[in-house]
């Protein structure tokens, strides 16, 4: 059988009981009110404070560390080792070539600061025989791809013989002079053998004004992985042609890291050199006034992706 509720005398002590229970529990509700209130007051001063501080950190970590300064000489390579991404998993491995060792560093003495004279004055002169209408105009002396306009000319076809008036033997025995000891400081530091390594492309000047880009092409300032945007590379070098500060500025060299950005300032005649996995994603400021000139200078581990050094042909 089935339980049944009953009636009985102690139904109007119930309802006191009840209306009892109601008024508490909205005493208590109110006073749990009154003591937010009174917590929030303490903690809106507090959370103002840590928004302030985390805004503050934010911005920071949009510059943080500054790796090189221009003003700085340095004898020797600076090196900042960085553990190296799984890309390399992705490709085959070659012994004494594939990055073992990950990381970064910057010299200023495998260059010397007349020799970049000399290079940046081969860079304005070829880059002069053409340039993006854009901000940013590069010259291939490999491939001979020079800017103009909104694309891209071959300057071996199009200037033909003209162009041994525009550069020299010396220019091109120059350029692989500089190569082969950038080479060497890439091998000596990573601990590879520098026999094992291949210059690859593209190889090339680039000159960077402040100029609105007109086409994609001038958009240099996207972060990137060289690994991924030119597929050969296993070791970036930059050698800059000016200097940050003096001749331009922005144009900063930023490595994007998962703790904060760590900057290199361009100086004439300065190595800048990396592996080129997503260990080292990175990019450029924008270049706010002056022009910018550097050459990117790529070795790569595979020999299918060998290129020989550019020469007047
Ligand atoms: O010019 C620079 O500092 C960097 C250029 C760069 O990231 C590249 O050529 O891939
Ligand atoms: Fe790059």
């Amino acid at each position: 059988m089935a339980p049944q509720r009953r009636g009985n005398a102690k139904n109007s002590d119930h309802s006191a009981i009840e209306r009892k229970i109601k008024r508490g529990h909205a005493q208590r509700q109110a006073s749990t009110w009154s003591g937010l209130r009174g917590y929030m007051l303490v903690l809106m001063p507090v959370v103002a404070c840590c928004s302030v501080g985390w805004l503050y950190l934010s911005l920071e970590s949009d510059v943080t560390e500054t790796l090189v300064r221009h003003g700085e000489v340095l004898q020797q390579p600076r090196v900042f080792g960085v553990p190296c991404s799984e890309d390399y998993n992705n490709y085959k491995r070659y012994p004494g070539c594939t990055p073992q060792r990950c990381g970064r560093a910057v010299t200023d003495s495998v260059v010397t600061r007349e020799e970049a004279q000399v290079l940046r004055r081969l860079a304005e002169r070829g880059l002069s025989l053409g340039g993006s209408e854009g901000g940013a105009s590069i010259l291939d002396l490999h491939s001979g791809a020079l800017s103009m306009g909104k694309q891209f000319v071959n300057i071996y076809r199009y200037f033909g013989e003209q162009i041994r008036g525009i550069f020299s033997e010396e220019d091109f025995h120059l350029y692989r002079e500089v190569r082969s000891r950038i080479q060497n400081v890439i091998a000596d530091t990573f601990g590879l053998d520098s026999s094992h390594m291949y210059l690859t492309k593209p190889t090339f000047f680039s000159r960077i004004n402040s100029t609105a880009a007109k086409t994609t092409h001038d958009e240099y300032w996207h972060p990137h992985i060289d690994k991924e945007t030119y597929g050969s590379f296993d070791y970036t070098s930059l050698l800059y042609l000016s200097d940050y500060e003096i001749d331009f500025g922005g144009g900063r060299f930023i490595f994007m890291d998962a703790d904060g950005n760590r900057t290199v300032e361009p100086r004439v005649a300065r190595v800048s050199f990396f592996s080129s996995g997503s260990e080292n994603l990175h990019r450029v400021e924008k270049v706010g006034w002056g022009t910018r000139y550097a050459i990117t200078v790529s070795f790569t581990c595979d020999p299918a992706h060998a290129i020989d050094d550019p020469a007047l042909l």
